[in-house]
């Protein structure tokens, strides 16, 4: 169930229905979680897989009366809920000295409150189930500063998700929950399209050992894998998928 619709989101869900996951779509726009969903159906259609079921919302995750009242209606809808991907988020940025603390809250809101708001709702439902999977979509920014960019507040709130994630892999281990982060370097989703990111992906690519810039569809495995029984042991753990990048 990845809140978030179109660039990597849409690929996480696009995979879990695949295997045979059924799945919510959470976004702020509902329209973008409906075109998700028909284009998520019909690739599984294409590719003669059994029927997913796959149903849009429409929810702000930094709004948290709209956050528990989404939740409660997608487990009225699916009964329960065994994953969740916090996958919504902002990005962007400008020199720290001038930037507006508006859109530092901003950032923090999204990024960070966001996704406790999501997994604190997840968390009550999977411990009761005493079952569940928690992936969190950090970024390799938590671990390193970009570079050209100046985005203090994104990398800031970056870090502060995978900080989250461990210490909700240590509350909840108990009750059978495991909660992991993909932390993944630059891909080509719509946050990346404009003239200036395109400009400054000439620089980035400089910097990974791989040589490009990742596509959406990479980060499938990764998120299957950590959703999956075939990482029953891991939890508490960020795993970085950036072409190397962090290397460096
Ligand atoms: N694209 C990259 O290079 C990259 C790299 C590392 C990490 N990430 C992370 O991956 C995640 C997905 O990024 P993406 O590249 O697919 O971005 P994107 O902009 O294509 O998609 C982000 C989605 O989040 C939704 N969203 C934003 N604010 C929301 C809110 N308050 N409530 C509900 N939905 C909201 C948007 O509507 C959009 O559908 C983000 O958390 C991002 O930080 C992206
Ligand atoms: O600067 C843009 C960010 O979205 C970045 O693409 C990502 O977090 C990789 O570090």
């Amino acid at each position: 169930m990845p809140p978030a619709s179109q660039g990597l989101g849409q690929q996480i869900l696009a995979a879990f229905a695949r295997s045979g996951a059924h799945g919510a779509v959470v976004d702020l726009a509902l329209d973008s979680a409906k075109h998700s969903v028909e284009d998520m159906k019909a690739e599984v259609k294409e590719a003669g897989l059994p029927e997913a079921d796959l149903r849009p919302y429409e929810c702000d995750t930094s709004d948290e009366q709209a956050v528990k009242s989404t939740f409660k209606q997608i487990v009225q809808d699916f009964g329960k809920v065994d994953v969740l991907v916090t996958n919504a988020g902002i990005t962007g940025g400008s020199p720290a000295e001038d930037y507006p603390f508006e859109d530092w809250k901003k950032m923090l809101d999204v990024n960070i409150n966001g996704t406790f708001l999501f997994a604190r709702e997840a968390g009550k439902h999977m411990i009761g189930n005493k079952k569940g999977t928690i992936i969190m979509v950090s970024s390799m920014s938590g671990r390193i500063v970009n570079k050209p960019q100046k985005q203090a507040a994104y990398n800031t709130s970056k870090a502060a998700v995978a900080h989250m994630m461990k210490s909700l892999a240590s509350e909840w281990g108990e009750h059978g929950i495991r909660v992991n982060a993909m932390s993944p370097g630059y891909i080509e989703t719509p946050a990346n399209e404009s003239e200036e990111m395109k400009e400054l992906s000439k620089e980035w690519v400089k910097m990974i050992p791989l040589g490009r810039i990742a596509k959406p569809e990479e980060f499938r495995g990764t998120a299957v894998w950590l959703a999956s029984d075939a990482s029953s042991y891991v939890t508490g753990s960020e795993i970085i998928v950036d072409g190397g990048y962090t290397i460096w």
